[in-house]
């Protein structure tokens, strides 16, 4: 989760993770995670959510988390046109530390607002110029936020499933490294199963 500080990245994660919207929410210090267990297609999928400070003081710790990342959502505040207009240098931090494969989502939050300053086309017409999904949510009421990590999660798993079946068949994974090296040894030509 990235994104300037106060769009409700944390609120979503609380939603999402403990089906709470937390009244008094402070200000993330550095990086939090929560870890929630979903059912995909039958099988137990474990989500670690990295929740990452939006100040600026923290933006060092923070970077360093995005490497590692499957997935980055960036998060923005539909009622707070400075949260969306910093998106671009978001986007940057991105480009710079998170791994070209990573699976990247734009969020436009707190859609309960009446005060609203970015309209669904302008996030919309954004997300597609960057090659992101968009969706609007609100961990207020809930809006959309398990749909958010759901179709993550979905999608994520789909992604790995194909990549192992990509490395099957390009023949990667019939023959690892050491096993390999130990079918080049003559007295281990023919190796026994039992
Ligand atoms: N109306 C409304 N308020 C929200 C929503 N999500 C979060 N908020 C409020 O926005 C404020 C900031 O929420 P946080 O979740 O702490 O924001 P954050 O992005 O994690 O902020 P940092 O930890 O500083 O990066 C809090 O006062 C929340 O109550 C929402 O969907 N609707």
């Amino acid at each position: 989760m990235a994104g300037n500080a106060g769009v409700g990245k944390t609120c979503l994660v609380r939603r999402f993770t403990q089906g709470l919207f937390p009244p008094g929410q402070g200000a993330t210090i550095g990086v939090d995670f929560m870890i929630k267990s979903v059912d995909i297609d039958g099988e137990k999928i474990k989500l670690q959510i990295w929740d990452t400070a939006g100040q600026e003081r923290f933006r060092s710790i923070t970077q360093s988390y995005y490497r590692s990342a499957h997935a980055l959502i960036l998060v923005f505040d539909v009622s707070s046109q400075p949260s969306f207009d910093c998106l671009p240098t978001w986007l940057k931090e991105i480009e710079q530390y998170a791994s070209p494969k990573v699976l990247r989502v734009l969020v436009g939050n707190k859609i309960d607002r009446d005060d609203i300053e970015v309209p669904t086309a302008v996030g919309e017409e954004f997300a597609q110029r960057n090659s992101m999904y968009y969706l609007e949510t609100s961990a207020k009421e809930s809006d959309n936020v398990e749909r958010l990590f759901m179709e993550i999660a979905t999608e994520l798993t789909q992604d790995a499933k194909s990549n192992e079946l990509s490395k099957y068949s390009r023949g990667e994974r019939i023959m690892p490294a050491s096993s390999e090296a130990v079918s080049r040894s003559p007295s281990s030509c023919c190796p026994r199963l039992s």
